[in-house]
């Protein structure tokens, strides 16, 4: 007999076959996110999890609804919807898709702050509304960019960034060892936001990381300076950071992430004028959301039959 999976959301046709000729699969499709009962209920019996959705909180009540569960997965790098330690107490172990995403990432990033540095998009919207203005930008060339969390994303960032002609500084918990090879230089957390003519955060949501761009972050950026955030929206105040816009305390933000999130139509951050919103497509191409897939159904199936997870967070349980 197969073993029962539960897939939370939409996924891709090859992992999907790959997922369905292994497993017998409850597949959540839709409207919305799947109700947190349901998935209890699903869970009940269920022997691996596959999430397709960051959104999906999986803690220790949710993991007590599931006595059979030997294996999650998720299709994302992220995973501060996930109690690890949770996890690792019931021996569940728990893998992501890092490494697979970085690129489309990058590109997404490094995008969005070309975007608003050279107002790309307020361009193309005079334009498509019928009026040809010339929609004066700054230069990238010859500025300091700043990277708040300088891991895998951060990295592939820094390299678009130097191919550009910017300078780099970061910052992370730990100095990077390579720093010299990415040609950035290591500065405070306060160093950074005070030199940086660009931010652009790129750190993991943790308690540490929770909320660490307020007002008082904010009032130490230059005037002039352009926010970027690719991480996740709780990362940012967001009424701080509303207000530091209002106020032109700082020039102008690019959000991939928001919190909320979704941000509503009507949120005030819509209404402001120097601000660049995307609906976190950071790893939205086709080629990357598929190997995402792939990876998570590879977790997934590995923890399945009792073998390594390809990419594990809790090594310390998972499979030899
Ligand atoms: N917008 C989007 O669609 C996407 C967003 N992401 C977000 O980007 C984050 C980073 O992804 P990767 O670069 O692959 O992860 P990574 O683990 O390679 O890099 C994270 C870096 O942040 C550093 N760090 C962690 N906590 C810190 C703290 N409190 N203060 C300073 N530095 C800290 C780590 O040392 C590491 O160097 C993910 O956790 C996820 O939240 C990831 C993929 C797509
Ligand atoms: O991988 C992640 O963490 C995302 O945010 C979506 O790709």
């Amino acid at each position: 007999m197969k073993p029962k999976v539960v897939l939370t959301g939409k996924t891709w046709p090859i992992p999907f076959a790959k997922l369905q000729e292994h497993c017998d699969v409850q597949h959540w499709e839709g409207p919305g996110p799947i109700p947190r009962e349901l998935l209890k209920v699903w869970l009940e019996d269920a022997e691996g999890l596959l999430s397709v959705n960051h959104g999906t909180k999986v803690d220790e009540d949710l993991l007590d609804a599931a006595p059979k569960l030997r294996v999650i997965a998720q299709s994302g790098v992220g995973y501060d919807n996930i109690d690890v330690a949770a996890c690792t107490k019931k021996g569940i172990p728990f893998g992501n898709t890092p490494g697979v995403l970085v690129e489309a990432t990058a590109d997404l990033t490094f995008g969005i702050l070309l975007s608003a540095m050279r107002r790309i998009h307020e361009g193309w919207g005079w334009v498509r509304t019928g009026q040809w203005r010339e929609v004066m930008g700054t230069d990238l060339y010859g500025k300091t960019l700043g990277i708040y969390g300088m891991g895998d994303i951060g990295s592939a960032v820094a390299k678009r960034a130097q191919a550009s002609g910017m300078q780099i500084i970061y910052h992370n918990r730990t100095r990077k060892q390579d720093d010299g090879h990415l040609g950035a230089r290591y500065v405070s957390f306060d160093g950074l936001l005070e030199e940086a003519d660009c931010i652009i955060v790129l750190v993991p949501l943790s308690e540490q990381s929770r909320g660490m761009f307020g007002k008082e972050q904010f009032d130490r950026m230059k005037s002039t300076a352009y926010f970027v955030n690719a991480s996740r929206g709780p990362v940012v105040q967001t009424e701080a950071l509303y207000d530091a816009l209002k106020h032109n305390n700082i020039a102008y933000a690019a959000l991939d992430v928001t919190d909320p999130e979704p941000l509503p139509g009507d949120h005030p951050l819509l209404g402001l004028s120097n601000i660049l919103v995307t609906p976190h497509i950071g790893s939205a191409t086709y080629e990357t959301r598929n190997s995402m897939a792939m990876l998570a159904v590879d977790n997934l199936l590995a923890g399945l039959a009792k073998k390594a997870l390809p990419a594990c967070v809790n090594p310390s349980v998972n499979y030899i």
